[in-house]
């Protein structure tokens, strides 16, 4: 099963409630919420108020992505603003296994999330705690990079890595990809092992302000290419 999870970096931020409801009604899965500190990245977005704003919206699950150092004293926040998902990179934690164990007790999923440099080694003794794993196909910080190609070999080490420990364990973990995914790259992504797929400009770009049906078109091609990706 594929999920589509629109990054609401990219959505009208004057206007995120209405955005949120209607592309959850055009068929996304999931909100992408993307939290920049200006330190870790070199952007500064929105924290749990906001997540907390947007949360009576929908029911679907809210992924946010922490791109922020450290990570441990927001995560608490972030349950309470109304998170089901909650992913941070390994390098920005000082105590990785503690922050996966945080957010679960905090009833959350967790995952980590590798830049595009950083290492898969980052996985190892710590799977048992991991639900979801983030490749960044752009190296994190702005929306409406281009795709860099090299994350399709990395895609397909991690799909085996996953499979692996599934087989071992009985555990299903997903694999999640961010950056740069448009319509006509998404089942090339797809067949590299993807199953859940953050897409910002391709989304919230395609937008028409006041026609509610404004993202059902984008999120169908997306949705048609994946279709055919597992035909
Ligand atoms: O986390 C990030 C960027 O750091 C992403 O979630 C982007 O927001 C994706 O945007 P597009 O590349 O799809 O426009």
């Amino acid at each position: 099963m594929f999920r589509i999870a629109p990054s609401i970096l990219s959505a009208d931020f004057a206007r995120l409630g209405e955005e949120v409801r209607d592309v959850v009604a055009s068929g996304a899965d999931w909100i992408h919420f993307d939290v920049m500190d200006n330190h870790y990245v070199p952007n500064l977005t929105v924290g749990p108020l906001v997540c907390e704003a947007i949360r009576p919206h929908t029911s679907a699950p809210i992924d946010v992505h922490l791109m922020v150092k450290p990570v441990d004293r927001i995560i608490p926040d972030f349950a309470r603003a109304g998170a089901n998902v909650i992913t941070f990179h390994p390098e920005a934690s000082d105590h990785v296994d503690r922050s996966l164990a945080l957010i679960r007790e905090h009833g959350c999923q967790a995952g980590l999330v590798f830049n595009p440099a950083t290492p898969l080694h980052h996985l190892d003794h710590v799977m048992e705690r991991i639900d979801v794993v983030l490749l960044m196909s752009v190296n994190p910080g702005f929306g409406g990079q281009k795709f860099i190609p090299g994350t399709l070999a990395k895609l397909r080490e991690t799909r085996a890595r996953l499979d692996a420990y599934e087989r071992e364990s009985g555990r299903h973990i997903l694999l999640e990809v961010d950056g740069g995914v448009k319509v006509d790259n998404i089942g090339e992504i797809a067949r590299a092992g993807a199953d859940t797929f953050v897409a910002g400009s391709a989304v919230f770009g395609a937008a028409s302000p006041t026609d509610p049906h404004r993202y059902d078109s984008v999120i169908a091609a997306l949705r048609g290419e994946l279709a055919k990706a597992s035909a």
